[in-house]
């Protein structure tokens, strides 16, 4: 496998029960790349990702993570990888301030997740402060820092997106599944989500895998867009290559022009 290659999956596939939801599925990331996944609603996209982020245990195939054949590997195991995902739903600690929601995100010294420990009483600790000072820089950097101590049941859905993309700076992830960052947001916070995909690819050399229905933010980020339908990858291409096909027009766009 080429060097540049930082996740890949071969042959991957998933049933539930009769349904066959992903079925065969291959592609690769490069190092420093944006990758779209998009497709028509039930192609597998999620699904995909839930393998690959280790919620789901694939039915067959293979997922090498930098090198390393990862099947069936738990997320906490991939985290301490650097591989962490995004939900299309937000999964933030409704009852923790924001601030609090990305300090439970880092790992501490020993590369235990830090949430066990950070309520435990006692002192605070020197990883506990630098924590909290990642994570005020991290609020800053989302442009979250006026909203640092309001509970994160509290923000607004565009908010809690930011967050969620917070809570991968907080591990330092290098490899970053995004599941819908776009969806239920508005469209001036959409750019700005953009803007920090961007940022952090760019700046921080992040690599992103993106699913995502807004074809324009799809356009803007990505170099190579990968598209699934029922289960399978029916091309792979620029967005222009994948707009201009006639089988995606047809199986994804129900005939009409993107
Ligand atoms: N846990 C599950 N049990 C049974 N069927 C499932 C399960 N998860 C997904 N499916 C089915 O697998 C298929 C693929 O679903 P998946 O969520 O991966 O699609 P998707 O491409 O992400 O769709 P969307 O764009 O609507 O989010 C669908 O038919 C879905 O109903």
């Amino acid at each position: 496998m080429a060097t540049d290659i930082v996740l890949s999956v071969a042959g991957l596939a998933k049933s539930f029960g009769g349904l066959k939801a992903v079925q065969g599925v291959d592609f690769e990331v490069e190092k420093g790349a944006i990758v779209g996944l998009i497709g028509p609603n039930g192609a597998g996209k999620t699904t995909t990702f839930n393998m690959i982020a280790g919620e789901l245990p694939p039915s067959a195939g293979k997922i090498i993570l930098l090198g390393e054949d990862i099947t069936g590997q738990r997320t906490d195991m991939l985290y301490h990888k650097g591989l962490m995902r995004t939900f299309q739903l937000s999964h933030e600690y409704a009852r923790m301030t924001a601030l609090e929601n990305l300090a439970v995100a880092a790992p501490d010294q020993t590369g235990e997740a830090i949430f066990a420990s950070w309520f435990a009483g006692g002192k605070v600790r020197a990883r506990e402060a630098e924590v909290l000072d990642l994570a005020r820089d991290t609020l800053e950097f989302l442009g979250l820092t006026h909203v640092a101590d309001e509970l994160a049941g509290n923000l607004s859905g565009g908010q809690k997106k930011l967050l969620e993309i917070g809570r991968t700076m907080m591990n330092d992830s290098k490899v970053v599944l995004l599941d819908e960052p776009g969806a239920g947001v508005n469209p001036t916070l959409m750019r700005k989500v953009a803007e920090m995909i961007e940022q952090l690819n760019q700046e921080r050399g992040y690599t992103f895998c993106i699913i995502e229905h807004d074809m324009d933010m799809i356009a803007r980020l990505c170099g190579k867009v990968v598209v699934l339908a029922e289960g399978k990858v029916l091309m792979e291409g620029t967005m222009d290559e994948v707009r201009n096909d006639e089988r995606v027009i047809d199986a994804y766009f129900g005939g009409e022009v993107v």
